[in-house]
């Protein structure tokens, strides 16, 4: 085992079902899991939506950088991450020094009919077509491939067989 702190961090576009394959780790298997999303909105007391309008992405892009550090002193979790976590190199590295990284992927396809009655995230707003969820999806596509060790496709496999993948292909690994 190369790494002393071994967290599982899921990283993937929106909608590729990292909030709910967390869950179903803790549910499963009895993971500690910590969702980023969740712990921002808890400390600034207001929505992501709200963040983004009255603050700026950039805002919120600081907050994720500071939650990567505090957690990276948290033992053994499951990190649920927002979409745009890879885009800064910084938090690349800082998952990549503290545990290993699991890319959840889906066709945009998927993706649209996952998200499209979902108005939480500020990055889809005015894009719930299948061109705009591509686009955006390309454009991030080298930082997803960068920081990942294992990449799952979730397209038609339940919540339950995704986290039944990403464990056993962690244990594999470790
Ligand atoms: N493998 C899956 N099969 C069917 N529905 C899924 C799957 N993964 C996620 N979903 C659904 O898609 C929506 C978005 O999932 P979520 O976990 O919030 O994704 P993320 O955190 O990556 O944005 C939710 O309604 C969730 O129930
Ligand atoms: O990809 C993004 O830019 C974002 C993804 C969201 O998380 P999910 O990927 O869990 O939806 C959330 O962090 C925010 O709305 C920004
Ligand atoms: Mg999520």
């Amino acid at each position: 085992m190369s790494k002393v702190n071994r967290h599982i961090y899921l990283i993937g576009f929106m909608g590729c079902g990292k909030t709910s394959v967390s869950i179903a780790m803790n549910q499963l298997y009895g993971k500690n899991i910590v969702e980023v999303d969740d712990r921002i909105i808890a400390k600034e007391g207001r929505s992501i939506n709200q963040i983004f309008a009255e603050s700026g992405e950039n805002y919120f892009r600081d907050l994720e950088t500071e939650m990567l550090k505090e957690l990276a002193d948290e033992d053994n979790i499951i990190v649920s991450c927002g979409g745009g976590m890879v885009l800064r190199e910084e938090n690349r590295r800082l998952m990549k020094e503290n545990g290993v990284i699991i890319w959840l992927d889906a066709t945009p396809e998927t993706i649209l009919d996952r998200v499209k009655d979902d108005d939480s995230r500020p990055n889809l707003k005015g894009k719930k077509n299948v061109k705009d969820i591509k686009a955006l999806k390309n454009k991030r596509a080298d930082a997803y491939a960068e920081a990942a060790d294992i990449k799952v496709d979730t397209d038609g496999k339940t919540i339950r067989e995704v986290a039944k993948e990403i464990y056993e292909s962690v244990n594999r690994t470790r």
